[in-house]
């Protein structure tokens, strides 16, 4: 059995964690931090463990005396709060998968801008491999390190790449209005997220300055025909839900092409994908609620040429918890879905 530690465990991704490993066939949880929640008993905190695990949290100062037992550490933290834990876990030889945005993006001087934190662990960037599965699979199964994607670029990065890697769009009219349910922003205590400001409302929020754009713009930059550097326009929304992010994107399209045969690009990219469904119906976040699938479906708006692709994911599903998952399998060599192959859960 593969012997996992979750820091951070209390809060959202780190509780979508510790229900996938509870369920993972070859995983066992060696430790949950919380600082607190801590001697606390998680099924007190989460109550549906009730039964299934009798665990007490420990404070992040006491994983030392679990590492000597422990393989692999997600760490699910606030970002700027990974830089010590990594550093110290990868030194003792314990693979990482950092859940947070601190080692995602490769220049720290946009790190340092975007997330108006000093970049402390610049030795670490280039170790970490930017983690996913369907874009950088060969070089996760090399890594120790894994930076799991932010949810917002998760759903736009799938959605964009086929495109870009045929150079069939103009990169500069790309432009991403994507929405996200209240989960996304956290368990932590904050008026903005109350019921009663969030339920019944729909609102564009972080305009022009939310910190996926560089991390969008980097993995496309990267991904695209010609590596030009692409600069996106991002905007996100708070959707009245629990989960999910609903992405639409757009962009203009160079020539006149037929929707089959942009289609025909998406088959070709992730037509061995499990995680991906290419769909003729236009995606739904109830239809991936509580899974690891990434739904997308393409449409040409004829009078513009523009093309929309419209993407789904559950934010702590593919956007957090079971991406992460995914790539614990890829880094200890187990199949891809283990542990990852529910459907969504309707209504
Ligand atoms: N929610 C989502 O959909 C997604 C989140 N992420 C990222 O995953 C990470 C975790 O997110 P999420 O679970 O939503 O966040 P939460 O706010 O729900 O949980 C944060 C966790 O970190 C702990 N924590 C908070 N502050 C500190 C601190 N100063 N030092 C140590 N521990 C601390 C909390 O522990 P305690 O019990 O002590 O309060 C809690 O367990 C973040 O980096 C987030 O950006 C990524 C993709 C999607
Ligand atoms: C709804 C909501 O508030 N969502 C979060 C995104 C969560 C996430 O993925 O953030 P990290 O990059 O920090 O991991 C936000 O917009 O900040």
């Amino acid at each position: 059995m593969i012997k996992v530690g979750i820091v951070g465990a209390t809060g959202y991704v780190g509780q979508q964690l510790t229900w996938l490993l509870y369920h993972h066939p070859k995983c066992e949880i060696s430790f949950l931090t919380s600082n607190q929640y801590s001697k606390m008993n998680f099924s007190k905190i989460y109550g549906q463990y009730k039964g299934f695990i009798n665990k007490k949290c420990i404070k992040i100062q006491e994983i030392d005396d679990y590492l000597d037992q422990t393989d692999v550490v997600f760490l699910a933290l606030p970002h700027g709060k990974a830089f010590v834990l990594a550093k110290k876990c990868l030194a003792k030889g314990i693979k990482v998968i950092d859940m947070g945005a601190d080692f995602r993006l490769k220049d720290p001087e946009i790190y340092e801008k975007w997330y108006q934190v000093k970049h402390d662990g610049v030795d670490f960037i280039s170790q970490a491999v930017y983690g996913l599965p369907e874009i950088h699979r060969e070089e996760i199964k090399e890594a120790d390190f894994i930076a799991n994607p932010g949810c917002y670029c998760t759903a736009s990065i799938l959605a964009l790449i086929p495109l870009l890697k045929a150079g069939v769009m103009d990169p500069s009219s790309i432009i991403i209005d994507a929405a996200s349910g209240v989960s996304g922003s956290g368990r932590s205590a904050n008026t903005e997220n109350l019921f009663t400001e969030v339920h019944e409302s729909f609102k564009a929020y972080k305009v022009a300055s939310h910190r996926h754009t560089p991390e969008i713009e980097q993995e496309l930059s990267a991904a695209s025909y010609d590596k030009k550097k692409i600069k996106i326009t991002f905007t996100p929304h708070l959707a009245p839900m629990n989960r999910g992010i609903l992405a639409t994107c757009y962009g203009n399209l160079e020539n006149k092409q037929s929707i089959e045969e942009l289609y025909e690009l998406y088959y070709k990219e992730y037509g061995e994908e499990y995680f991906i469904r290419i769909l003729e119906d236009l995606p739904e976040t109830r239809w991936v609620k509580g899974s690891n699938f990434c739904d997308i479906a393409l449409r040409i708006d004829e009078r513009s040429n523009r093309i929309i692709v419209i993407s789904a994911i559950d934010n702590m599903g593919k956007g957090a918890a079971g991406q992460g998952i995914q790539n614990l399998n890829i880094l200890f060599g187990l199949k891809e879905q283990e542990g990852l192959e529910m459907l969504a859960m309707m209504p």
